[in-house]
């Protein structure tokens, strides 16, 4: 297993440098949490960690490979390992696809790239608790909530060494989000790697045990989210303690 690192990366949109020098590291059974205010960056630090997004300077990497100079068949290795949840479920994958393809195809790759799980499409939705009826329908006509539970099972299914989620269950009602979180740090305490990215402050604390503040474009500070709420030392983190008083609440 390898670490899933971001070194001193600058990045953004048009000339327009959203991250300034941010650096994270995420290591085999480490549990990282990723706040900040809305626009701080943290998806496309999300992005640029799954090289998706091209830094300007600066790199990620994942073991000792930076993860825009991979070849094909080392970046279909890289997906199949480290695998993202985010906000609106599956990306790039056709709307009109059956749920039972879409895990099938994941199943299939997972087995070539020597991971197999020997779990059917039926297992794997039942660990999010999606019945198997969920194995004939097409992914647009599955609600926000169950479009996030497919894209979690779907990751799930090739046990990845790290698991990033972007904002995972802001769909979901509070005892599904509890079921999820259940299920996140069972796997979490199989050794693999975590990384939460969340407003919601309760699930990333749930979740992660070293929290990291995005803010002008870079790591703030570090902590655990009990001592980044309640004795806040960046400017950035007092303002999230101040615009999250319940979480604050729930620490005091
Ligand atoms: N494709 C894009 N083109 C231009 N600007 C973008 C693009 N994607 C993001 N941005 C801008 O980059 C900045 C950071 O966006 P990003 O989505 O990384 O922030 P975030 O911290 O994840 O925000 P949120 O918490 O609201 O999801 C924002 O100002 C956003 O408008």
């Amino acid at each position: 297993m390898s670490a899933l690192a971001a070194h001193d990366v600058w990045a953004g949109y048009g000339g327009a440098a959203v991250l300034q020098g941010a650096s994270l590291s995420v290591g085999p059974g480490e549990r990282v949490g990723v706040i900040g205010r809305s626009g701080a960056g943290k998806s496309t630090l999300v992005q640029v960690l799954l090289g998706r997004h091209k830094p300007t300077q600066g790199r990620a990497t994942y073991g000792a490979r930076p993860v825009t100079k991979m070849s094909r068949k080392e970046t279909k290795a890289f997906r199949s390992v480290v695998r993202a949840v985010h906000q609106e479920g599956l990306v790039g994958v056709d709307s009109r696809t059956s749920v039972a393809k879409v895990l099938e195809s994941t199943l299939n790759d997972s087995r070539k790239a020597g991971r197999a799980t020997g779990l059917q499409p039926e297992d794997v939705l039942a660990r999010v608790g999606l019945e198997p009826r969920f194995l004939g329908r097409t992914l647009h006509s599955l609600s926000g909530g169950e479009k996030q539970r497919l894209a979690l099972a779907d990751a799930l299914a090739t046990r990845p060494e790290v698991l990033v989620l972007d904002e995972p269950a802001t769909a979901l009602d509070p005892a599904l989000r509890e079921a999820v979180a259940d299920q996140v740090a069972e796997l979490a305490a199989t050794g693999v790697g975590l990384l939460v990215v969340s407003h919601d402050l309760r699930l990333v604390d749930r979740l992660a045990d070293t929290v990291h503040v995005l803010g002008e474009g870079r790591v703030v500070e570090t902590g655990t989210m009990r001592t980044l709420l309640t004795d806040p030392q960046h400017d950035e983190t007092r303002e999230l303690a101040e615009a999250y008083p319940e979480a604050v609440g729930a620490f005091r």
